[in-house]
């Protein structure tokens, strides 16, 4: 390939993303004859100098409430470094791809950032930066800015620019026949393992002396470390093995609530670690039914043996290196049940290699349609809106079998699951509450549940004496704190779960009562489905109520016809319109501080629509200067947010 036709393709992924959208690119970039020199954005001055190049391409997501992802930090403190001279990046020319879910308010908001500094300091764009939105589906801001940054870049070069035929699934199984990987199992007992990984193929060799020993190899995998020790994401401590002292239900016995459950974790090791409204993630197993239906569909005739991975001499993959999140060597089982992600939504790039893999035309071809960019509204449809996973697919297309080795080079990696803390700063003991989440069944794998709140439900359920250890770490980016200012009034707004982190400021402020501070005013907008069934933490938050801890509590019930009428609101937004005097007069007079948390799907959209509105309304605002209103609350860190979807 000509050197001259290379860029640098610098990527910054929290949960693989980006990533994944990078390396697609690459191998886009390679069938047109561009050499695309792709690193991790951590790589800064280790790796690349971005300064020192002309062309230059990012790929970046965003986590959070707008914030960068672990992996970008690094060259964020480089680039907003106020030394920087405005010339600085005058020879870079640029495009840039943001990926952000518009469930949050700043959507995008660390792309944003990164796109307005490189124009700051000089930097010139070939291409206008896109931003994509996961909430309506990355791919259709994604696919086209992929297809213009192709054209552009063979318009840079002079390449002729890749064939725009609508038989883009044939295209696209043009680039995955040649750049896949060709995943070989080596069935040498004595087979050498290959240390270089410039190459393609990712060996998967057995390393039992006697392969018969599964014994012994599953004795090596339980001393094995998690995930290889690779950094976590957000690790704000060192994981703790953390003894379970109690698990509840705080929802009642009733099919047409979430079931909602409290576990307390003991946690007197570092409880002086945290303060109330942070939270913290538990490493998360595969469900042990899908581990073994799984590596059973792929045909692996023993998960426990211990095989060894490496990448092949003959990869053409650029960089090829093998995940560092897997122990190596370790055995399939292991590698499937602590390493991959076997829950996420298979991207449209796994779509195209499980079409490679597929024996039936027609499976084959319908596979193929949902990689494609026409078939992008199916796909939307069928598997995203839908959450399938890979075990669906597995289960949909029983005419494909890839490789083991296909799937542990293409699945993403396992990720924690967070919670927030709903107990007092320092607590020892640390209170987390969460619903069970429950999954469609995939054929004979029924009753399955979500992974972390599946295994607390088990352990209820199971009514053990002595309840396991789990693992878990603080998290990072722990902005979600009461302010210091406890004369500061409070809008707190938790609808379902979300009330968690409020528990935690209460019993906060309770501590201050005692200790005879004076507090400002704290309102709390709750809202679940039926009040009789699912009014979370009822008796504690009645409690604050009467200590004063909490001055308000303003509850709404969306199936509860009785209480709808009773009150005339459904959701937490029709309670904060109703509170609109107060509520405005709180923020605008008394600089109260607004917390919303929460896993409703639109919901941190509707409360911020919700607060414009009240302030709208109640200060006659034009709409230009509500948004300014708001965006300052956000700057001044008066208004934050904890949202999961
Ligand atoms: C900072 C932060 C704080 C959080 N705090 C809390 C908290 O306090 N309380 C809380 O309850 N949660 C909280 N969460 C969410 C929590 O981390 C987990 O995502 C959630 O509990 C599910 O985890 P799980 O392992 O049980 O489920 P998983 O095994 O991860 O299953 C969930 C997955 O299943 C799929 N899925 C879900 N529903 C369906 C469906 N109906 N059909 C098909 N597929 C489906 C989805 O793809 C989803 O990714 C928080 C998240 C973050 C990021």
């Amino acid at each position: 390939m000509a050197s001259t036709s290379r860029f640098l393709l610098v990527y910054g992924s929290q949960t693989g993303q980006s990533k994944a959208i990078a390396e697609e690119l690459v191998e886009r970039c390679y069938k047109v004859g561009i050499d695309a020199d792709i690193h991790c954005l951590s790589k800064i001055e280790k790796e690349f100098m971005l300064e020192q190049e002309s062309l230059v391409v990012i790929v970046v997501s965003t986590t959070g409430d707008g914030e960068p992802p672990d992996t970008a930090l690094k060259f964020w403190r480089r680039i907003k470094r106020k030394t920087l001279a405005k010339d600085y990046f005058s020879n870079v020319r640029y495009s840039l791809l943001g990926l952000g879910d518009s469930n949050y308010n700043n959507h995008c908001a660390f792309p944003h950032m990164v796109n307005d500094r490189l124009l700051q300091l000089g930097a010139t764009q070939f291409l206008p930066a896109s931003f994509a939105d996961d909430a309506v589906g990355l791919d259709i801001v994604a696919e086209p800015w992929i297809d213009s940054l192709l054209n552009a870049l063979c318009g840079i070069f002079k390449l002729s620019p890749p064939s725009d035929d609508n038989k883009a699934v044939n295209a696209a199984l043009g680039i995955i026949k040649d750049l896949e990987s060709k995943l070989v199992i080596d069935p040498s007992k004595n087979s050498t393992i290959p240390t270089s990984t410039n190459g393609e193929l990712l060996g998967l060799g057995d390393t039992n002396e006697n392969s018969s020993s599964t014994n012994s190899a599953s004795k090596a995998c339980d001393s094995l470390a998690v995930q290889n020790n690779c950094k976590l994401p957000f690790a704000n401590s060192r994981v703790y093995s953390t003894p379970v002292t109690n698990i509840h239900q705080l929802s009642a016995h009733d099919p047409s609530v979430k079931k909602t459950l409290l576990v307390v974790l003991d946690c007197s090791e570092f409880a002086d670690e945290y303060k109330s409204g942070d939270s913290f993630s538990i490493i998360a197993q595969n469900d042990d039914r899908e581990v073994h239906w799984l590596l059973k569909r792929l045909d692996v005739k023993d998960p426990h043996e211990l095989v060894k991975l490496s990448v092949s001499a003959d990869t053409l993959k650029k960089r090829a290196v093998l995940p560092e999140y897997i122990n190596n060597p370790s055995s399939l089982y292991e590698i499937f049940s602590n390493s991959l992600d076997l829950r996420s939504i298979p991207k449209k790039a796994m779509m195209r290699l499980l079409a490679r893999w597929c024996k039936d035309p027609v499976e084959q071809n319908k596979l193929e349609i949902l990689s494609s960019r026409q078939g992008s509204d199916v796909y939307r449809e069928i598997v995203v809106e839908a959450r399938r996973s890979i075990l669906d697919m597995l289960h949909a297309f029983p005419s494909c079998s890839p490789p083991v080795e296909c799937l542990i080079e293409n699945l993403p990696r396992l990720l924690p699951r967070a919670y927030s803390i709903a107990s007092a700063s320092g607590c020892k003991l640390l209170k987390l509450a969460f619903s069970v989440v429950d999954l469609p069944d995939i054929g004979e794998l029924t009753a399955r549940q979500g992974l972390v709140t599946g295994q607390f439900n088990r352990m209820y359920h199971e009514h053990i004496t002595q309840l396991p250890n789990v693992d878990v770490y603080l998290r990072t980016q722990q902005h979600f704190r009461l302010p210091s200012d406890s004369s500061k009034p409070l809008i707190l707004i938790g609808p379902g779960t979300g009330v968690a982190p409020f528990i935690g400021f209460l019993e906060d402020r309770e501590k201050l009562l005692e200790a005879g501070v004076v507090l400002g005013e704290c309102l709390l907008f709750f809202g679940n489905r039926v009040e009789a069934s699912d009014y979370l933490f009822r008796d504690d938050l009645n409690r604050h109520l009467a200590l004063g801890s909490l001055t308000q509590l303003h509850t709404c019930f969306s199936r509860d016809d009785h209480h709808i009428n009773k009150t005339g609101a459904k959701y937490v937004t029709d309670l904060i319109r109703q509170q609109a005097h107060l509520v405005s007069h709180l923020i605008i007079n008394q600089s109260a501080f607004i917390y919303v948390c929460g896993d409703a799907k639109n919901m941190a959209k509707d409360v911020n629509q919700a607060i414009s509105h009240v302030l709208q309304t109640e200060n006659g605002y034009t709409d230009e200067e509500v948004v300014t209103v708001v965006r300052e609350l956000r700057e001044e860190k008066r208004y934050k947010e904890d949202v999961w979807i």
